[in-house]
């Protein structure tokens, strides 16, 4: 895969920081790739009756999938499959009702971070230079500054922010906020990063450059994404392995390897017209729809 905005990936770095580790492939890259970064097991979530609701809503059935290290797996479906609340169990902001989920063989029991998440609401703090967004999870961990600062450098050059370090996420582009949000994500070293529609706000062009952020980042990096779409497209473009979701009640109706080649290919352009796309749209198309 080309690579753009990490071209200068290689250049040196501050010693031991995490972006540094990363950038060098050691961040849990293509040695470890194929192992089980996150296990999901048997887990449901189930909200009681309250307000307009008489009864329990089933938002998910007893669901287990897992999420190989150096990967992107998407969790793809319709409005109302559960998806998001999957992913909400992820990040421990919701507990399941029933069954497990595992980060590198350790129980999920609440938010962490090990777990960087972005949303399709742009999630930084407006008050904050896009330079202090990205050192904010640092500062909270008890980074010094001195290597906040070097690391916050490192990841705005991965997104491609390095000139915008110094102004507020309001002067930005849509796409541009999506980057901040981004390298604020990964800039705590996490294990995982979860992306809830992340590109769902932006115009297509824009989009498909934030979806070769993402390979590009996780090409380079080895860090691993589990990301909630509706868009067949955007799975196919992006995904290693795709959970196929369904509702009434939510639940997964089949996981999917889906090989479109994307290597043999110079860009999306060519991609998603040749035959081996096509035959997984249809593919991903029928699982939702039956
Ligand atoms: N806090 C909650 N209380 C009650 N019901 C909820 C809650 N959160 C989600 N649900 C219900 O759970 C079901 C699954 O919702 P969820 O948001 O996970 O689906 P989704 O596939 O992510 O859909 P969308 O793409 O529209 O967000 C829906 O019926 C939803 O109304």
């Amino acid at each position: 895969m080309t690579s753009k905005t990490l071209k200068d990936a290689g250049k040196p770095v501050a010693e031991d920081s995490f972006a540094a580790q990363l950038l060098k492939g050691d961040g849990g890259g293509s040695e470890t790739k194929g192992q089980t970064c996150l296990r999901v097991v048997d887990v449901s979530k189930v909200f009681p009756a309250s307000g307009s609701a008489s009864e329990p809503i089933t938002a998910l059935e007893p669901t287990s999938f897992d999420v190989p290290e150096g990967s992107i797996t998407v969790l793809l479906g319709p409005s109302g499959c559960g998806k998001s609340t999957m992913l909400r169990m992820v990040a421990g902001l919701t507990e399941p009702t029933s069954g497990f989920i595992e980060l590198e063989g350790k129980r999920v029991e609440g938010p962490g971070a090990d777990r960087g998440m972005v949303f399709q609401s742009y999630t930084s703090f407006p008050w904050l230079t896009v330079r202090q967004n990205v050192e904010y999870g640092l500062r909270i961990g008890g980074v010094d500054r001195r290597m906040r600062r070097s690391e916050a450098e490192e990841f705005l050059h991965l997104v491609g922010l390095t000139e915008f370090a110094d102004v507020y996420p309001s002067q930005l582009s849509g796409g541009m906020r999506q980057r901040v949000a981004l390298a604020r994500a990964m800039a705590p070293g996490p294990k995982i990063l979860l992306l809830d529609e992340p590109y769902g706000a932006l115009d297509y062009e824009t989009r498909w450059k934030m979806q070769d952020l993402l390979l590009e980042i996780v090409d380079k990096t080895g860090l691993t994404a589990l990301m909630v779409t509706h868009d067949i497209e955007e799975a196919l473009y992006l995904a290693d392995k795709v959970a196929i979701f369904k509702p009434h009640p939510g639940r997964l109706a089949e996981v999917v390897y889906p090989d479109v080649g994307r290597d043999e290919h110079e860009g999306k352009e060519t991609l998603i017209v040749s035959e081996a796309f096509i035959h997984w749209q249809k593919h991903l198309l029928a699982g939702l729809r039956h």
